[in-house]
């Protein structure tokens, strides 16, 4: 397996210096391959262009591999203003970015649910999905489809259907074990058989319900079974990218080495 992590989950730092010490805080753990998500105080890839060059500068001085972007792509509803800017400019954009750096992979959501959703909207959606992907596969880009609560890819059953029927070899799955918890809060085995075959990326978090509300947890001390999660992982021989999403509320420096810690005690 291949540690990762993301830009904004190793330092609760956003301001102009924050990349030479995130790198380093990476690599003390031993980290060196990164998500791109937030650059500095924005998100990818509306970002501000001397971020941008700071992000490109220490990636190259520290010998960054970037492998995957996450502009947030359809996390927005399908009746939203936004829909239309994400199917047309944001998801070209993204793509347009990522490639002046060499990054081939783009992560996306599977649209956020409305109040207005009908018997046609999963339709809609796969189209949506389907099209992105068709457009990624003709750049050389590969999706990878990222579960969140509050979407059509919420619950593994859900996602597997969208996998399903999106049914493109482009269009893979990031298993992310902490959100599908927060959205239906079951051990992760019975949906990881299901969705085994899909699983291009692991998103690796923690943490538990209290008082009605998820909160993100140092690793091993959430109810997502991370140790479970790296056992069912080296059981099936993964061999992909393992990335490290340590952030706790509020996030602190902390956050990160305290994770890997425990990580590393169980790998
Ligand atoms: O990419 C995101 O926006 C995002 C936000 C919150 C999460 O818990 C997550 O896994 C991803």
């Amino acid at each position: 397996m291949i540690l990762a992590t993301v830009t904004d989950e190793v330092l609760p730092d956003r301001s102009h210096d924050a990349f030479p010490r995130i790198f380093e805080t990476a690599l003390e753990q031993g980290v060196s391959t990164v998500e791109i998500r937030m650059v500095e105080a924005k998100r990818y890839p509306i970002v501000e262009a001397e971020a941008w060059d700071r992000l490109r500068k220490y990636g190259t001085e520290y010998g960054i591999n970037f492998t995957t972007v996450s502009p947030g792509l359809f996390k927005t509803g399908l009746t939203h203003d936004l829909m239309k800017i994400h199917r047309g400019q944001l998801a070209t954009m993204s793509m347009d970015l990522a490639e002046s750096i060499g990054v081939k992979t783009l992560v996306t959501f599977g649209v956020m649910r409305e109040p207005t959703d009908g018997p046609d909207s999963f339709a809609k959606v796969v189209e949506i999905l389907r099209e992105t992907t068709e457009l990624a596969a003709a750049r050389g880009f590969t999706v990878q489809l990222e579960n969140f609560p509050g979407s059509w890819a919420d619950t593994a059953d859900n996602c597997l259907a969208l996998l399903e029927a999106v049914d493109h070899p482009d269009f893979g799955y990031v298993w992310d074990v902490g959100n599908l918890y927060e959205a239906e809060p079951v051990h992760f085995m019975g949906g990881y058989q299901k969705l085994k075959p899909f699983i291009r990326n692991v998103h690796l978090k923690d943490g538990q319900f209290i008082d009605g509300r998820m909160v993100w947890q140092h690793f091993g001390k959430g109810k997502t079974d991370i140790k479970g999660q790296i056992d069912a992982l080296k059981a099936d021989n993964y061999k992909g990218t393992l990335t490290i999403e340590a952030k706790c509320e509020p996030q602190m420096d902390e956050d990160f080495p305290t994770s890997l810690q425990y990580l590393r005690s169980i790998l």
